[in-house]
């Protein structure tokens, strides 16, 4: 048996490798920030190759720090950003514009024009998601309008494209493998969801070339080896999925009505629904869950745009921090926020609400409110949006949530957890493991590789460190809610 299972996890603001023992401890990690590019209000970009320098740099210091070898390794597990869009030249392998990164709002105007041509229904039938500038669809589209030459290209079958993923493992494997995983391909508006294969009619509304798009595979079987010098041998590449899908299967989310939410740079709660994709009806998505070979899993999911964004705020913009962790120590110096709300709308509204336009605000201000208060509302705000997306999950699958399993860096925040199962009179469960989504990629190469043997082996390596359970007046909550509410009724454009 060899020593470790590799996970691969590149982030929205970082990119990490953790090696993994049977048990899912962690053996050795390494991570590695790299730079966000804001060329225009509400767009962000990354350099594709800032993400595969970081992630292979990454993957040697890991390995270094516990002198690993590429035998030691049984599988590379590949979890990612999702929708952040990258095309690139197949000869050359240089990407033709930078990542098109998941929040970026550059082609909200495209989605509108879907809409006046009452394109909508057809794509949420098909897609299972909800229209916006947040999925991949019209970030191609836009690189194809506005790259010289690109369409041209695309069409002459010169040019790839892929989710973070597809670049990963194109660039592993030296551009010999070219695929996603259907986690993935369900988060780029073009993958029939039903179906389960790319979609003609949204590829022709959207003027994008078949031949671009990867092969769609499942996220857990061999896709290739790797054949790059920096790791000293070749491993399996044996599982992939969007970081969320990776999350709820590294929580061990595997039966249907089992829910997660992950505390990351946004914030995504997702409910297994088994083999049935359930429609929302309160704003939230059906997306594919990470799958086997042979069956097809969906899942009911809440996104939020901001979450942990809005501590680094805090830290980079306002000056209010000097690190994420402190934020916790000055939220609990003050009793409240003072009547203060912050709404961290920076790249618009996403569930259930779904504003492109709506923008973020600091509203209730009076002459007693201080830094300490903006930090306490902002860390509250976390908590609220994640409020309004688990009420629309109730709703939608009749099932009253009474714990909640969590995980993500900004999980970390004890002042979180407790406003969170306050604010919700729900019982939150941090397990000891709060690397969730790289342990869910694990899993994934694991038992393709047959590491692992099954998902009931899996489950025992589950452990719970804290628990925060509500301590809340009902009357509080309600007025709090309230409070939020207007907040966020205040900068809705629709
Ligand atoms: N102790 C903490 N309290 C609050 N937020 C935190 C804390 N530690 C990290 N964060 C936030 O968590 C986010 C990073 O979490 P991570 O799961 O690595 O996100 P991502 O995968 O999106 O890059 C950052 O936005 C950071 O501000
Ligand atoms: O990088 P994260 O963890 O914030 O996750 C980003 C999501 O996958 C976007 O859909």
């Amino acid at each position: 048996m060899k020593k470790y299972i590799m996970a691969l996890d590149q982030g929205t603001t970082s990119s990490r490798c953790i090696l993994f023992d049977k048990q899912g401890n962690i053996g050795s990690m390494a991570q590695k920030e790299f730079t966000q590019i804001y060329p225009k209000a509400g767009w962000v970009e990354h350099d594709p190759m800032d993400i595969w320098s970081s992630q292979i740099s990454v993957m040697t210091e890991a390995m270094a720090k516990i002198n690993a070898k590429a035998e030691d390794v049984a599988a590379i597990g590949i979890t990612n950003q999702r929708e952040t869009t990258i095309v690139w030249d197949k000869h050359t392998g240089k990407p033709v514009y930078n990542a098109i990164v998941w929040q970026c709002r550059r082609t909200s105007y495209i989605i509108d024009q879907l809409v006046e041509a009452e394109m909508d229904a057809m794509i949420r039938e098909k897609t299972g998601l909800i229209p916006d500038a947040y999925f991949s669809g019209t970030k191609i589209k836009w690189i194809l309008d506005h790259v010289e030459g690109a369409r041209e290209r695309a069409e002459n079958g010169d040019l790839l494209f892929g989710t973070v993923d597809t670049w990963l493992i194109w660039n592993l494997t030296e551009g010999k493998v070219f695929v996603t995983d259907y986690t993935n391909a369900s988060r780029t508006m073009l993958f029939n969801i039903k179906e389960c294969k790319w979609d003609d009619d949204i590829l022709s509304l959207l003027d994008i070339p078949k031949c671009m798009l990867p092969e769609v595979k499942s996220s857990s079987e061999v896709y290739g080896e790797t054949n790059i010098e920096a790791i000293g041998g070749k491993i399996p590449i044996a599982g992939a999925a969007g970081d969320q899908q990776a999350a709820l299967f590294g929580q061990c989310c595997f039966l249907e009505g089992e829910v997660k939410n992950t505390y990351g740079t946004g914030c995504f709660l997702l409910m297994n629904t088994g083999n049935k994709a359930v429609e929302s009806k309160n704003g939230l998505i059906t997306t594919i869950a990470a799958s086997m070979k042979g069956s097809i899993e969906y899942a009911l999911e809440g996104s939020v745009f901001v979450a942990g964004a809005a501590i680094q705020w805090l830290r980079d913009e306002l000056g209010l921090i000097e690190n994420a962790a402190m934020s916790e120590k000055i939220a609990m110096e003050v009793e409240d926020t003072n009547g203060a709300y912050v709404v961290p709308a920076f790249t618009g509204l996403g569930a259930p609400y779904w504003d492109q336009y709506a923008r973020g605000a600091i509203i209730g201000l009076t002459r007693g409110v201080n830094k300490n208060h903006i930090v306490r509302a902002t860390l509250e705000s976390i908590a609220y949006q994640v409020h309004d997306i688990v009420r629309a999950m109730e709703s939608d699958s009749g099932i009253d949530l009474k714990h909640l399993k969590v995980d993500g860096g900004a999980s970390a925040n004890n002042f979180i957890m407790q406003f969170q199962a306050d604010i919700l009179d729900t019982t939150v469960l941090r397990p000891r493991c709060i690397e969730t989504t790289a342990l869910g990629a694990a899993y994934l190469a694991g038992l393709a590789v047959g590491y692992y043997q099954s998902k009931e082996e899996i489950r025992e390596n589950w452990h719970l460190a804290r628990s925060f359970r509500s301590n809340m007046s009902e009357d509080d909550r309600y007025s709090r809610i309230q409070g939020w509410q207007g907040a966020v009724n205040r900068i809705r454009t629709k």
